[in-house]
């Protein structure tokens, strides 16, 4: 318990706990609000009852005869207007509470999505390399919504219920003490009775159910993702069926939560009738006059009329409340250690080509890299000096490690041993700089279902948008001729990972994304190797354009690629095997 609170807590930032501390207030005052509506019905039972009881109550008779009231039928009418009042007022108190209460909710509930996903953006690329992506969609649009909507509304109610059930008890007993307690031993009993039954056996199908969910948006976005394939090969039926084995272990998980959460009612119920009809034999036995018989009786019905729904609820809460655990655990583990969000606002961006950065050289020092959980090396003691504005090019078999290593120099993994440097400072301690300053081009490229502008500048904001840097970005890229010969050009929209546009296409967009913020290091890992050769070829005319201007690092499995660079480093199982060797078609 003490575990989950500081655990739930810590997902909040301090100006959001005094927030929630001002809600827990606001739930006391509804909770006694609760009780006060409940509470009232027993003088005005006893008043209706008994009219001439209300000169016994020295604020009521006080009431009666000093504002003129000539019978007591006038007076009841003003009472009955009193306990009406008290009821609105309550109920809109109760609706001003619960605004505040989904307010709060759900403006957490975004900024927790937003923090999540921007900490997912910016974890270490091995965190991805070992984890799912729909595991990590999963977190940010089910697990968030679950944590704040099921698990922290879930908590927040069964603590004004447990509220409103303590002050209606505390009132009961102090007009029927013996009844009251027969009352709490009875219930308290049933509900724990109930849970140790149940714990674990919710808690397992919170966390089952968390990973089948996790596991069907995996199947979908497969199935989606290899639309192509599956529909040449016709294997729909087999996404298909992967997807509805987990979703039928889903509805049967949830067909028991429903039934778990069912089963208190009548229970409750039974034990409820069973309290009352106990009460009132207490009660008759307890020798009362009839008026405060009657009164007692109506508290004790209208009590138990609030009760019995506030119990359900409590049990139906902590039953979601054991439930969606596991979604406080996703959340919380995969945001441990995160510092203090950051501004949403881009890093400023240029693109104008001054003075150089980098005037010296790239260093690579005793490089070791093992991928998570392998055994072996994957780059094993590799060192080298590439001077500011050559043009390396890395050769090798397929899984001679260039891909890994080109990673290494790029920031995204961090070498076991060794260090990277740039003009002699690590790569580490320079990363904003780097991000500026470095272009890339991986092996495939990541198309977002927006315009050709807004793929070329990617992830810009527009107002920082040039559109003449685009074209002249989409004119390196030999891809201009083509833009403009669309009828929206730049506002042409590509689709869905670029589906409107060749696979060559699509390339050269990408091409054009890492010259559009004109690098001073440019990282080509076989970037041409979609295109055809004619286009390849022209792609690296203009490439040897940029010799001298900028430092090129090329994997490339082409001869035709790599035939002016200035040095050719052969890599194999990890390790470089030569340097500007004799360069065959057989190693490339
Ligand atoms: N995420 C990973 N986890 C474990 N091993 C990996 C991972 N990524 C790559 N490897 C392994 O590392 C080795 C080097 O891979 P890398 O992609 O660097 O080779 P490459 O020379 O670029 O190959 P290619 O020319 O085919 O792209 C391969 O044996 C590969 O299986």
């Amino acid at each position: 318990m003490e575990k989950t609170i500081k655990k739930t807590m810590s997902l909040f930032e301090k100006q959001e706990k005094v927030k929630l501390l001002l809600l827990f207030f606001m739930m006391v005052v509804a909770a006694l609000f609760e009780t006060l509506g409940i509470g009232i019905i027993v003088p005005f039972v006893g008043i209706i009852t008994n009219p001439e009881s209300i000169h016994d109550i020295q604020f009521l008779a006080y009431i009666y005869d000093n504002f003129g009231f000539e019978s007591l039928n006038s007076f009841i009418i003003l009472i009955a207007m009193m306990f009406l009042s008290i009821f609105v007022l309550k109920n809109l108190y109760l609706l001003v509470f619960h605004y505040a209460q989904y307010k709060l909710i759900f403006n957490q509930e975004l900024k927790l999505s937003e923090k999540l996903f921007e900490s997912y953006l910016k974890k270490p690329y091995t965190f991805h390399l070992q984890r799912n992506s729909a595991d990590l969609l999963r977190n940010i649009t089910i697990e968030v919504p679950k944590l704040f909507q099921k698990f922290i509304i879930s908590a927040f109610q069964l603590v004004t219920e447990l509220l409103v059930a303590i002050c209606i008890l505390a009132l009961l007993f102090l007009v029927a003490p013996v009844a009251t307690i027969t009352a709490c031993v009875l219930l308290g009993a049933s509900v724990f009775v109930f849970f140790k039954f149940f714990r674990t056996k919710i808690l397992d199908l919170g966390k089952e159910q968390q990973q089948l969910t996790g596991s069907m948006i995996k199947w979908v976005k497969q199935g989606l993702g290899a639309g192509k394939e599956i529909r040449v090969t016709g294997r729909e039926s087999f996404f298909v069926n992967a997807y509805s084995t987990q979703g039928k272990i889903i509805a049967s998980n949830n067909r028991n939560i429903k039934l778990l959460e069912y089963v208190p009612r009548p229970f409750i119920e039974t034990v409820l009738i069973v309290i009352v009809l106990i009460t009132m034999v207490i009660i008759v036995y307890q020798n009362m006059g009839t008026s405060e018989i009657v009164s007692t009786l109506a508290l004790f019905c209208m009590a138990a009329f609030r009760l019995l729904p506030s119990i359900n609820r409590i049990l139906s809460m902590m039953t979601a409340i054991r439930y969606n655990y596991p979604a406080l655990s996703a959340v919380y583990e995969d945001l441990k250690n995160e510092g203090k969000q950051v501004s949403k606002q881009n890093p400023s961006f240029s693109n104008v080509q001054g003075e150089k950065t980098f005037t010296d050289n790239i260093t690579l020092k005793n490089i070791c890299y093992r991928y998570p959980n392998e055994e072996d090396l994957t780059i094993n003691n590799v060192s080298f000096t590439i001077p500011i504005g050559d043009a390396v090019a890395f050769v090798g078999k397929s899984g001679a490690g260039k891909t890994t290593l080109v990673d290494i120099m790029l920031g995204l993994l961090a070498p076991e041993k060794g260090e990277v440097l740039i003009d002699g400072t690590n790569i580490k301690d320079q990363r904003s700089v780097i991000q500026q300053k470095i272009g890339y081009i991986p092996q495939s490229i990541f198309l977002c279902d927006d315009t050709i502008r807004n793929n070329v500048a990617f992830g810009i904001n527009k107002d920082q948008i040039t559109d003449e840097e685009v074209w002249r970005a989409l004119d390196q890229a030999m891809l201009k001729d083509y833009v403009e010969s669309l009828p929206a050009q730049l506002n042409t929209i590509v689709g869905e990972r670029g589906v409107k546009l060749s696979g060559g296409q699509r390339q050269r967009i990408g091409i054009a994304r890492a010259l559009y913020q004109n690098p001073e290091i440019l990282f080509m890992d076989e970037a041409t190797s979609a295109l055809d050769n004619g286009t390849e070829k022209e792609i690296m005319k203009a490439i040897d354009l940029l010799k001298g201007q900028k430092t090129l690092i090329i994997i490339a499995h082409r001869l035709s690629t790599i035939e002016n660079c200035d040095t050719v480093i052969e890599m194999s199982r990890g390790e470089i095997f030569s340097v500007n060797p004799k360069v065959k078609k057989s190693v490339i």
